[in-house]
């Protein structure tokens, strides 16, 4: 069995093929498929699963796990297949292997479970005739154990190194702090009582209560009510340090999945959230009702470039779309999805500032631009009547490594890696002259 997660396979029954059912282990298999061919994010490729339809919610997270683990540990579950492949395998075949190396070396499953599933996973696949390379391979992969890890850079292989590269000094803690799995982070609203906390999380100094990696949030009391949400530590930083007021008038510019956006409502301002795709503005409308949220605010569908209050706002916060490489800590598929063109991202973000004002190095990112108090109706770059407002020791008096010399805030995931890690995060703050 895959730890903490029951072994179902051959519980339901037979596959297609006459092999046992094993929806955690299929269900992987789609997803680290539909990341490595087609280049789909996890969740996406999660979401088109054949296999995942039917399968029950504890099914969906124990694949989700297994696959996040294989894409996590990618690098170096080649390295340790090399000595026993005589030639590169087909790559469903290879996504066999990464399943059955992810579970006996990163997942604690006991060896010939490992063994076995992949074996059986590969006959469901159509695969019959690799089932016995398959079989062979991580026999020997089990037989070396822990030894198969030994003199590895398992950091540095588990990075492609066009990243590597654009992380500079900064690559080798993050790297380290990605190969582990991510804590699950909440942002409880203001005046939660402590009994109805989730139990078992600790209070971080910037605010946000963490809970151990693998908690499954739908599971916590409260959550359906919107008590708490789901959001990175770092993620919940730009919005407290726009440190919103009851009754302020502010745009929340590129808002879904909506984190900032309750961050702000829940503060008591009057939230007007822009948000382009129709899909993610259905589900932060979902959240908004399921959750009891405020009812002041606005959702709209609309282009942040060229949508324009009808009133002047007191701040406007922009969370410009990024690389989102800052995020592979929770979300490894992103390593293997983007290019080295995320300069050309820079590049469209430095334009975009003509209209945002919004600088986002490459690599790391996340974003804020509030126009904060006395400001205009829009947003524009330099030369239009904003300067910097850099952000104080005092503000990030809890997070001083987070300060950049300019005043910016900037997060990365090798920051606070005894608690945990957080997201990689850029934010800059504005104002109207
Ligand atoms: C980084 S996510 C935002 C996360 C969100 N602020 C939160 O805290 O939950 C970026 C979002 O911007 C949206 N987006 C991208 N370009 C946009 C545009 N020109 N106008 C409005 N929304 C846009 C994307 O669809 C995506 O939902």
């Amino acid at each position: 069995m895959i730890q903490g997660v029951p072994d179902r396979s051959g519980a339901r029954g037979r596959g297609p093929r006459g092999a046992a059912a094993d929806p955690t282990r299929d269900i992987a298999f789609d997803i680290v498929q539909g990341v490595l061919e087609h280049r789909r994010m996890l969740e996406t490729s999660l979401d088109q699963s054949a296999a995942a339809r039917d399968a029950d919610a504890r099914d969906r997270a124990a694949a989700h796990r297994l696959a996040a683990t294989v894409l996590r540990h990618m690098g170096t579950a080649g390295m340790v297949l090399e000595p026993f492949l005589k030639k590169e395998p087909p790559l469903p075949v290879r996504t066999v292997l990464l399943i059955g190396v992810a579970q006996i070396l990163f997942l604690d499953t006991p060896a010939h479970a490992a063994v076995g599933t992949a074996v059986s996973l590969a006959r469901r696949r159509g695969l019959v005739p690799f089932a016995g390379l398959v079989n062979a391979v991580l026999r020997r992969v089990a037989q070396a154990g822990a030894g198969a890890l030994e003199g590895l850079d398992q950091a540095r292989l588990d990075v492609p190194p066009w990243l590597w590269g654009a992380w500079g000094s900064l690559a080798r803690p993050v790297a380290e702090a990605l190969g582990q799995e991510a804590p699950l982070d909440l942002t409880l609203r203001p005046g939660l009582p402590e009994a109805e906390r989730p139990p078992g999380g600790v209070m971080l100094p910037t605010g946000t209560l963490r809970l151990p990696a693998g908690t499954r949030v739908a599971d916590l009391p409260g959550y359906a009510q919107g008590a708490f949400w789901v959001q990175d530590a770092a993620a919940a930083l730009p919005a407290r340090l726009l440190a919103p007021r009851a009754g302020e008038r502010i745009a929340d510019l590129c808002a879904a999945p909506g984190g900032k956006t309750a961050q702000l409502a829940v503060a008591g301002a009057e939230v007007t959230a822009i948000e382009r795709e129709p899909g993610r503005l259905a589900r932060l409308k979902e959240n908004w009702t399921a959750s009891d949220w405020p009812t002041g605010c606005k959702l709209v569908q609309g282009d942040a470039a060229t949508w324009r209050p009808d009133a002047p706002l007191d701040a406007v916060l922009l969370d410009a779309p990024c690389s989102a490489t800052g995020t592979a800590h929770r979300h490894p598929d992103v390593l293997w999805i983007k290019r080295p063109r995320l300069t050309a991202l820079t590049e469209g973000q430095d334009r975009r500032r003509a209209t945002c004002c919004v600088p986002c190095p490459a690599g790391l990112c996340g974003v804020l631009a509030p126009a904060r108090r006395r400001a205009g109706t829009r947003t524009r770059g330099r030369g239009d009547g904003l300067e910097p407002d850099p952000f104080t020791a005092e503000e990030l008096a809890v997070l001083p490594e987070a300060l950049t010399k300019e005043g910016w805030l900037r997060t990365h995931p090798g920051l606070w890696t005894e608690q945990g890690g957080m997201d990689g995060f850029f934010a800059a703050r504005f104002r109207r002259r």
